[in-house]
């Protein structure tokens, strides 16, 4: 049976209790920045995801380092652009984090009828910031266990921010079934201790 958690405002005792790791804010931006943002990322020059196993129509973008599927390699991507500088800081203050170790950003527009499967996030990046706008989603995770799975779910709300660390970054799949209407997220991700420790910085950027 899958649990169903309704959260309001900064719920992190009840998000935590449900799920280990993760952690939500609402209202992280205004609707001012909502549309100003929305604006930018209408003009990205967004390509559809294309991998066996995954759904098909998201088109998606990124900044700083991409992962390539096929592969399976961490490359430099384009620098962040201003946009996404400005918001660096208020993300990596609501992770826990210092702006600098974000070095990935992720752009996912999701049209009608686009979503996004069952995943686990690469191992090479650690701590995954979502920000959401314009529709809300919901966001599921399932676990294996020995006599299924265990199941939770989080309602997105546009304008929200969302932390995945820990059991709920590592342990956990994740997945956004298909919605009515236009949703962009943007994911911000550092990289993880094991992929820094074999990778030296220099090669990275
Ligand atoms: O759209 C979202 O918030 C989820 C995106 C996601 O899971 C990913 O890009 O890996
Ligand atoms: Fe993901």
């Amino acid at each position: 049976m899958e649990k169903q958690v309704a959260l309001f405002g900064e719920t992190e005792p009840t998000a935590n209790e449900a799920l280990s790791g993760f952690r939500y804010r609402k209202e992280f931006l205004s609707f001012k920045e909502e549309r100003d943002l929305a604006i930018e990322l209408s003009a990205l020059d967004l390509r559809p995801f294309e991998f066996q196993g995954h759904l098909g129509n998201r088109r998606v973008t990124s900044f700083g380092l991409k992962y390539d599927f096929g592969r399976r390699t961490v490359d430099p991507a384009p620098a962040f652009p201003r946009f996404i500088q400005e918001l660096v800081p208020r993300v990596a203050a609501f992770a826990n984090v210092a702006s600098e170790q974000f070095q990935q950003v992720g752009v996912n527009e999701y049209r009608p009828g686009a979503g996004i499967g069952w995943h686990k996030d690469k191992p090479e990046f650690g701590i995954i910031a979502g920000i959401s706008l314009l529709s809300p989603a919901t966001m599921r995770f399932r676990r294996s266990t020995k006599g299924g799975w265990d199941r939770v779910s989080f309602d997105l709300e546009p304008r929200s921010i969302y932390i995945l660390s820990g059991e709920a970054r590592l342990l956990w799949e994740h997945s956004v079934p298909a919605q009515e209407s236009l949703r962009y997220s943007i994911t911000f991700r550092t990289l993880s201790e094991r992929f820094l420790a074999k990778t030296p910085r220099a090669n990275v950027i």
